[in-house]
C-alpha cells in the first residue's frame, strides 16, 4: 500500500507519493493468444510517457489495462495506487481521462443525433456519460467546460453542433471532455489519427501546454509516429509483439537501435527543436 495514496475522492493535490501506474509481470491472454507478455512498467506522477510500437504491438491492450478497462490475466496492476481486481473499476475510471480517436465516444452518434454542441459533449465528461444528465451540471461545471474548451483552443466552437466539427476540432473537444473530471491520469490512444498537418500541430500545441497548467497531471500517449510525440514527453516505452523492448527517459529510449528494433527495420532518429523525426535507412539506401 502507498503511504499517502492519492485522494480518489478529489483530484490529487501536490505530488502524491507512489507511482501513478505500477505494472508488475502483467500478461494479457485471450483464447489461444498472449497479447501482452509479463509487462513491468512504472509511471510516476507528473511524467509524460509515449508508447511507441507498430501495428499489433499491443499498445491499445496495454492502455486498456492502464485505463482500468481490462484486468491482467496474470501479474499485478496498480492504477493511481489502487490494485485492479480489488477496487470498483467504475469509480477508479472516473479519475482517468481516456481519449481514443479510433474508438469514437460510445454514443457519439447519439449525441450527434441529439444535436449536442461541443459544450454539451464536454459536459458529459463531468458525469462520464454518453448523454447529458442536465440536472447534474451546475454553473461551475458549465463554466469549467467552457474554460477547458478555451484551454484546447476551441472557445469559439462551444455552441457549434458537434456533428459539424472537423476531425481536428473533434479531437480537441474529446481531450477537453476527458479533462472535465480533472483526471490524475490522461491516456491518449492515437489522438492524432486522421488529422491533417495543421490539425495535428494544433492538437500538439494544446497537449504540450497541459503540463504547464496541470503540473501533477500524468499522461500516456500511444502513437505509431515519432512526429506526433509531444515535445513535453519525458519518457518512452517501446513495444513489439506484446513485449517491452525498452522503457525509460525519452532521450535514452528513443534511439536508432531502439526504434529500429521496435519497428523491425533500420531507422535513424533525429531530435530537432524538441520534436522527434525518423528516417528509414532502407528507403534512402
Ligand atoms: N480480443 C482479442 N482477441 C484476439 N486477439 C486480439 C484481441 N484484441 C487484440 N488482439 C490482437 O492483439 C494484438 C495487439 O492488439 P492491439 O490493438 O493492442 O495492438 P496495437 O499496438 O494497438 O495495434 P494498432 O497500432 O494496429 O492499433 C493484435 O494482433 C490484435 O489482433
Amino acid at each position: 500500500m502507498l503511504e499517502n495514496p492519492p485522494n480518489l475522492g478529489s483530484p490529487p493535490s501536490g505530488s502524491p507519493s507512489g507511482p501513478a501506474l505500477d505494472l508488475a509481470g502483467v500478461s494479457v491472454r485471450v483464447t489461444g493468444r498472449t497479447l501482452l507478455h509479463e509487462i513491468t512498467w512504472r509511471v510516476e506522477y507528473g511524467e509524460h510517457w509515449v508508447v511507441l510500437g507498430g501495428n499489433g504491438a499491443g499498445k491499445t491492450t496495454l492502455l486498456s489495462v492502464a485505463s482500468a478497462v481490462r484486468h491482467p490475466s496474470s501479474g499485478t496492476a496498480e492504477v493511481l495506487g489502487r490494485r485492479l481486481g480489488r477496487v470498483d473499476l467504475r469509480e477508479l475510471r472516473s479519475h482517468i481521462g481516456l481519449v481514443a480517436a479510433s474508438q469514437r465516444l460510445v454514443d457519439e452518434e447519439l449525441l450527434e443525433g441529439e444535436g449536442a454542441t461541443a459544450h454539451t459533449v464536454v459536459l458529459t465528461g463531468h458525469t462520464g456519460t454518453s448523454l447529458p444528465l442536465w440536472d447534474r451540471y451546475d454553473d461551475a461545471a458549465r463554466d469549467r467546460a467552457r474554460r477547458l474548451l478555451a484551454d484546447l483552443g476551441c472557445a469559439a466552437l462551444a455552441e457549434r453542433p458537434f456533428r459539424v466539427l472537423s476531425q481536428g476540432e473533434r479531437a480537441r473537444v474529446r481531450v477537453a471532455r476527458a479533462l472535465m473530471p480533472d483526471p490524475a491520469l490522461l491516456l491518449l490512444d492515437e489522438p492524432f489519427a486522421g488529422l491533417d498537418l495543421p490539425a495535428r500541430e494544433d492538437l500538439l500545441d494544446s497537449l504540450q501546454a497541459l503540463p504547464g497548467s496541470r503540473p501533477d497531471l500524468t499522461t500516456i500517449t500511444v502513437t505509431h509516429h515519432l512526429e506526433e510525440v509531444p515535445s513535453t514527453t519525458t519518457h518512452a516505452l517501446l513495444l513489439r509483439g506484446g513485449r517491452v523492448l525498452a522503457a525509460g527517459k525519452a532521450h535514452e529510449t528513443i534511439t536508432d537501435e531502439g526504434l529500429s528494433a521496435c519497428f523491425g527495420r533500420p531507422l535513424r532518429v533525429h531530435h530537432l527543436d524538441g520534436r522527434w523525426h525518423v528516417q528509414s535507412l532502407r528507403a534512402s539506401s
